[in-house]
């Protein structure tokens, strides 16, 4: 119930939200519930094929809604392929959702269950659109891979990045980042996933996402979790800071769609 408070709150308060609460007619929002039960192995489905170069890891910067890592997209060096693309599409971006407490967080659940956080890796098509504000718009545009983070041993992948985050605490801040090898943060096993259309989770909310959630989660200490909640939505000037937490968008419809899975 405080997990729904929470959310509603979020929902009146955050800036970000006062746009349409759903896309007009959009029967393909995310993020969704994954009821396992209900998914549909499909054996057609591939496995992952993730080559991700840490020489285009370019900055971190706090958007004012998560902190995102964001890569030189400008050629074919960081890729997804495979699993239900079609396509080869290129990593520009990923970050985080979480919660004020480890009890929700995640955008996506698993029969209801929620994480404490959720890492997206987004990806665009670089074999049909040449530019990411292209492929945003288009229903084969986008692929974002979904990995949940679950309270446990600390994540020495991670370190890096939480190292750096005390010096972008305000929205707006950037600092360089290099050399951060994106697939640290992938779980062990990247073949088990489940995978459905859906759309993006803040504004434009646009339905161009070929969603890939993991099974498996990854672990991060409480302490790493600690310090995204010390990041803040606001920006140096304001006078009230408000700390950066529970910046997920809640489980939308269904509509009749079709949870596919590449495991039984
Ligand atoms: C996409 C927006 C920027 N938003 C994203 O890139 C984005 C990426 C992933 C997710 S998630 N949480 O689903 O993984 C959410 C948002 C820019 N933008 C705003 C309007 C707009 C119009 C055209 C092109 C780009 C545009
Ligand atoms: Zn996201």
């Amino acid at each position: 119930f405080k997990m729904q408070e929470a959310a509603e709150h979020n929902m009146k308060m955050h800036p970000m939200w006062q746009g349409p609460l759903t896309v007009p007619g959009g029967d393909h929002q995310s993020p969704i519930d994954i009821v396992v039960r209900k998914s549909v192995f499909d054996s057609e489905l591939k496995p992952l094929v993730i080559d991700y170069d840490p020489k285009t890891c370019q900055q971190i910067w706090n958007n004012g809604y998560s902190f995102l890592v964001e890569y030189d997209d400008t050629t074919d060096k960081s890729t997804l392929k495979g699993g239900p693309l079609q396509d080869t599409y290129r990593l520009c971006q990923f970050h985080f959702h979480w919660g004020e407490s480890n009890a929700w967080g995640s955008e996506h659940t698993v029969d209801r269950r929620l994480f404490p956080a959720e890492l997206h890796l987004v990806h665009w098509n670089s074999d049909k659109y040449s530019l990411f504000e292209e492929a945003v718009m288009e229903e084969n545009g986008l692929a974002v891979i979904g990995v949940f983070l679950k309270v446990g041993k600390r994540h020495e992948g991670l370190q890096k990045l939480v190292d750096a985050l005390p010096a972008i605490r305000h929205k707006s801040s950037v600092v360089e980042f290099n050399r951060f090898d994106a697939a640290c943060l992938l779980p062990t096993n990247t073949d088990d996933y489940w995978t459905y259309h859906g759309s993006l989770t803040t504004p434009p909310l646009t339905e161009s996402v070929s969603w890939i959630v993991m099974k498996q989660h990854i672990e991060v200490s409480h302490d790493q979790l600690a310090v995204f909640r010390s990041l803040l939505f606001t920006s140096a000037e304001e006078e009230v800071q408000k700390s950066m937490v529970n910046n997920f968008r809640v489980q939308q419809s269904l509509c009749g769609r079709t949870v596919r899975s590449s495991f039984t």
